[in-house]
């Protein structure tokens, strides 16, 4: 084993060949319960049929009656994870889900930007600015919000905000469909190329739509709103889905529409686990039985 600081980068990229599948990277928290970040990016990645790969802000002590713990991990180990896949396995396209600190932001922003990952450069770059568990706990410290409002927003192909995340980063508070336009609108005057609001904490409506905006037109994105708890992971799973759909080289509209597909079908099979909230399944699509 070498350690860290004997590690150098700089290999050259793996030429893609047929037999290998499209691959994602997920820069994001690990749940020891495993119901959320990493661990549902990496089961949807499965899933959906491309070679995940992981970059680890934060270590979380979780379950599914909440989180007692947060250990990042230090912002240079994080970018030296994405430098280590990128300059060796290539990443077709990238998302984040906990980013933890300013520090870690910057340091992950560094090492996509030299990958040409995000906007600029070639690769898709989805950031999901997860801020609190479902539980109500802090999963990003909080000079984190400007850096993720003015470097990350500026530099994402998508920014994948629930609703709380809308109200902590632009000060809206949504409680109708109608609101959801006015939130994508404040969040892409950030910069980001597409905006997706999520309507799943919209819990009076009947109906999930979430909207997806690229400046000029809303594009409704309808669903049905099934009656369960068992929501954990709903949004990584979304933004998971929709990054390995853009991995496959999916348009952002297609990759969107096959993303609520998937996500809509995995929390028709969410269930119970714990005693608290249990996760979406993506069981649905990879097993002869459904669960
Ligand atoms: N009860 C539900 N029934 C069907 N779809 C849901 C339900 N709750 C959330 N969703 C969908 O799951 C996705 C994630 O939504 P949301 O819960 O708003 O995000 P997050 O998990 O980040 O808080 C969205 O497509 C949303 O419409
Ligand atoms: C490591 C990690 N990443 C993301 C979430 C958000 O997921 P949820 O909103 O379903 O709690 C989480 N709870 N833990």
């Amino acid at each position: 084993m070498r350690w860290m600081h004997e590690i150098s980068a700089g290999h050259e990229a793996r030429p893609a060949n047929d037999t290998a599948p499209p691959t994602a990277l997920t820069i994001a928290g690990s749940d020891s319960g495993g119901s959320a970040g990493m661990h549902a990016d990496l089961r949807t990645f499965f899933a959906c049929g491309v070679h995940g790969t992981t970059a680890v802000t934060a270590v979380t002590v979780q379950n599914t009656v909440g989180v007692t713990g947060l250990v990042e991990i230090p912002p240079e180990t994080v970018a030296a994870q994405v430098d280590a896949v990128a300059s060796d396995i290539g990443v077709d396209a990238a998302k984040t889900g906990v980013l933890a600190s300013a520090a870690t932001i910057e340091a992950v922003l560094d090492a996509c930007d030299k990958h040409g990952i995000g906007r600029e450069g070639r690769t898709p770059f989805v950031v999901d600015p997860v801020a609190a568990s479902r539980s109500g706990e802090p999963l990003l410290r909080p000079d984190a919000l400007d850096a993720l409002r003015y470097k990350a927003f500026p530099r994402a192909t998508l920014v994948t905000p629930n609703l709380d995340e809308v109200r902590l980063l632009t000060g809206i508070d949504a409680h109708t469909r109608a609101d959801l336009l006015d939130a994508a609108k404040a969040i892409f005057d950030f910069g980001p190329q597409w905006v997706l609001v999520k309507s799943g904490h919209l819990a009076n409506d009947p109906e999930c739509v979430d909207v997806l905006f690229d400046g000029n037109e809303a594009i409704p994105l309808p669903g049905p709103r099934y009656a369960t708890v068992h929501t954990h992971g709903a949004g990584d799973v979304f933004a998971s889905a929709i990054t390995a759909a853009l991995a496959k080289g999916a348009s952002m509209p297609d990759a969107v529409r096959s993303g609520k597909r998937f996500v809509t079908r995995s929390v028709s099979h969410a269930y119970p686990l714990g005693a608290g909230v249990g996760p979406v399944s993506t069981f649905w699509r990879v097993s002869p039985r459904s669960f």
